[in-house]
């Protein structure tokens, strides 16, 4: 039995809405909808049907997606997949998959990328994972700086107002520095904005800074929240970080030693956190900066693979052909001459023998930066049917610094 497919309408809304909530394990309030109004791409929407009924739920966004030399790509961030619990493993969700991605091709976009629920569901489709995030805890009473930020200016804390008429550029500025990172529109930030409490996590409401240089400029910008605990009367207080983004790094370590230094603050948390967090090297103690979790972050997959092969920036100047394998999008699959450097790349289809063999999905895991050939190799995921391909294939997709998914979606 098949269920068809096809986006929704306006009016359906409400009906997609209601469908995720179960899958997702949610219940939502009556603002959620509306929220969700505001950044849904109706067009994007995929919804498959048993008679009136919606079983499954799909959507994407169209990103802006910051990929090694800081260029821009355009990408479909997939989003909002679910299918009803009384339809499970019939094929409704690699059959949302196969139209989802004819749809990305259609648009242009030479890449889709999206944050899992479970990590086992979309190898087979083709992502392969791209980056990975860390949590951490400081406790504030031993994070002294080594290396002291040296930037001038000043920090001003202000309202929610104040905060998104400059903050937002902040954000807009650094993203373009970090491979993995996302633009964030308008509707994204209204949506933030709204600071639902049940999107707190038991914490306070946000509380806001900007960083200001000497002329006034803002050029940083924190969002934090607090909670409020203790014990045998001594502070078990927590600030736990939203937003932090600077102009530069000097500006973001003044940022955080404004946490840092609080009173009656037992320590920070972070969550979500490039994985090579350089306030751990700025710490006179840097064990203190205590790493509770690293998971993985995005899923890359390559729709048009030279388009998107040849849209970065590489390591060092070389030559590979990579034999692609996918048996998801089998007309996908083939042998690619890469022919790249720092200045630009170029990407051809050939017959000639290949130096690696791969599926396209480790080939999406190279593509930030994220992981080395070697360690793909090494988990028996890359062959190297010309000696030493492995080792120049390291340094030829290097990227650094590591790609950081900054926006959850
Ligand atoms: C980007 C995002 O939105 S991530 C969010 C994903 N959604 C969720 O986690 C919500 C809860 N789960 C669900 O809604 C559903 O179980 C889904 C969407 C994960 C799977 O939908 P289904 O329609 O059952 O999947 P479908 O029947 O098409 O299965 C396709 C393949 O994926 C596999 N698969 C499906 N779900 C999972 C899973 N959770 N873990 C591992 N493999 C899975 C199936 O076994 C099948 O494998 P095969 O091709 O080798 O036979």
């Amino acid at each position: 039995m098949t269920f068809p497919l096809r986006p929704i309408t306006d009016e359906e809304l409400p009906q997609l809405f209601h469908a995720l909530q179960d899958p997702f394990g949610f219940h939502s309030d009556g603002d959620d909808v509306e929220d969700f109004r505001l950044t849904t791409e109706l067009d994007r929407t995929l919804a498959a049907f048993d008679d009136e009924e919606m079983v499954g739920t799909a959507g994407a966004y169209s990103f802006e997606l910051t990929v090694p030399g800081n260029l821009l790509v355009d990408a479909a961030g997939i989003t909002i997949v679910t299918v009803s619990a009384t339809h499970r493993r019939r094929g409704i969700l690699r059959s949302m998959m196969e139209r989802q991605l004819d749809d990305v091709a259609e648009r242009g976009e030479t890449i889709a990328i999206l944050t899992a629920s479970e990590a086992s569901i979309y190898g087979r489709f083709g992502y392969g994972l791209a980056s990975q995030s860390s949590s951490w805890t400081l406790e504030t009473d031993r994070a002294t700086l080594a290396r002291p930020s040296t930037a001038t200016g000043r920090l001003r804390l202000v309202d929610a107002d104040r905060f998104l008429e400059a903050g937002p550029q902040v954000y807009d500025r650094r993203r373009r520095e970090i491979p993995g990172a996302v633009n964030r529109v308008q509707a994204w930030w209204d949506v933030w904005q709204k600071d639902r409490p049940h999107t707190r996590g038991g914490q306070s409401a946000r509380w806001y800074v900007l960083h200001e240089d000497d002329a006034g400029e803002v050029d940083g910008m924190l969002a934090y929240r607090r909670n409020r605990d203790a014990e045998h009367g001594l502070s078990r207080n927590v600030l736990t970080v939203d937003q932090l983004y600077g102009a530069d790094d000097e500006v973001e370590a003044a940022l955080w030693s404004f946490l840092l230094d609080h009173d009656l603050i037992h320590s920070v948390a972070a969550h979500g956190r490039p994985v090579d967090e350089p306030l751990r090297w700025r710490l006179a103690d840097p064990r203190r900066l205590v790493t509770t979790d690293v998971v993985d972050d995005l899923w890359l997959r390559l729709v048009d693979v030279c388009g998107a092969l040849s849209a970065r920036r590489y390591g060092t100047t070389d030559r590979l052909v990579v034999e692609v394998a996918d048996p998801f999008r089998p007309h996908t699959a083939g042998r690619y001459l890469l022919d790249g450097g720092p200045d630009g790349a170029a990407c051809t289809r050939t017959d000639a023998d290949p130096d690696l063999t791969m599926d396209v999905a480790d080939l999406g895991a190279l593509y930030l930066g994220g992981v080395t050939a070697t360690a793909l190799h090494r988990a028996g995921r890359i062959e190297e049917p010309t000696p030493g391909a492995v080792r120049r294939a390291d340094v030829f997709f290097a990227s650094s610094p590591p790609p950081w998914m900054t926006t959850g979606f």
